[in-house]
């Protein structure tokens, strides 16, 4: 059910790099109903792109569609150049797409080092393995001096840290963080984000993120997108939009001078 109001756009400027993700006139939504009215969205190869939206805008429905949890029914995405539209949880993860979810998801009586394996967890091939957690160890000085300790003493950062490194055993070409402030203290989300860009710096990877906290992610990221009603209404460098009166006014509920 599409609705039928133009879309307010401001700008719809395209990653300096190659693309990574390409998102075109995405439709999807629930029980036939539209939640998403063609969305585009980019991400090129190395960025931080950050959605952001008022609540039941759509963000979290953009993830379920790009992660095959939820059908498209108009559009397409394309991962380098490959059409991966249809590909269902499993197959985007061998193809290089991991997803960090909102609920913590860390097994906390298992050691930092289980953890991290359970990220390849269908691979039976030892060295390979060991190799994997190597390199996450490398990226995670902090999680390597933990790595014999029990997950569940981690620190709320620290948990966050496990669930990213985990998530990179299959050398993923892009990482989906759905909100990955959720639950933490002001201190813990510039942690966070920090290691984000170290990693985007170190490693290469890309990331696409949604966000609630939508100061702090724009703050963080290179491009964000505005989500509103199912449909892009802003779009640019993070600094842009947090410098433009209009965004700052209706997303992130500050005036003009603060
Ligand atoms: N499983 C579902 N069945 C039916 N409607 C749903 C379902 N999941 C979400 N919706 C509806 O889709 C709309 C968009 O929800 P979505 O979770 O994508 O928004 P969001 O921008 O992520 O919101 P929030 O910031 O509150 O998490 C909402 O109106 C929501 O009620």
């Amino acid at each position: 059910m599409p609705i039928s109001e133009p879309e307010a756009e401001v700008r719809r400027d395209e990653p300096g790099q190659r693309p990574l993700l390409e998102v075109r006139g995405l439709r999807a939504g629930y029980r036939g109903v539209d939640i998403l009215h063609g969305v585009d969205l980019t991400v090129g190869q190395g960025e931080i792109v950050c959605v952001v939206g008022p609540n039941g805008s759509g963000k979290s429905t953009v993830f379920k569609a790009l992660y095959g949890l939820i059908d498209v029914r108009e559009g397409s995405v394309l991962l380098d150049g490959e059409d991966i539209t249809d590909y269902g949880p499993q197959r985007l993860l061998t193809t290089g797409i991991a997803l960090v979810p909102q609920q913590p998801a860390i097994f906390p009586s298992m050691t930092v080092h289980e953890n991290i394996e359970l990220g390849m967890y269908l691979e039976r091939d030892r060295g390979k393995i060991r190799g994997r957690v190597a390199e996450v160890f490398d990226l995670f000085p902090k999680l390597a001096a933990r790595r014999s300790q029990q997950a569940g003493t981690l620190s709320g950062g620290e948990r966050r840290a496990l669930e990213i490194g985990r998530s990179l055993m299959l050398r993923p070409r892009l990482v989906l963080m759905d909100e990955p402030s959720v639950g933490l203290s002001p201190v813990l989300v510039r942690e966070v984000f920090e290691q984000l860009r170290e990693l985007r710096d170190a490693a290469g990877l890309t990331f696409l993120m949604i966000e609630q906290n939508a100061k702090s992610g724009l703050e963080l990221s290179d491009r964000g997108y505005v989500i509103e009603r199912g449909r892009v209404t802003y779009s640019g460098a993070g600094s842009e939009l947090l410098g433009d009166d209009e965004v700052r006014r209706t997303f992130l509920g500050v005036g003009k001078d603060d």
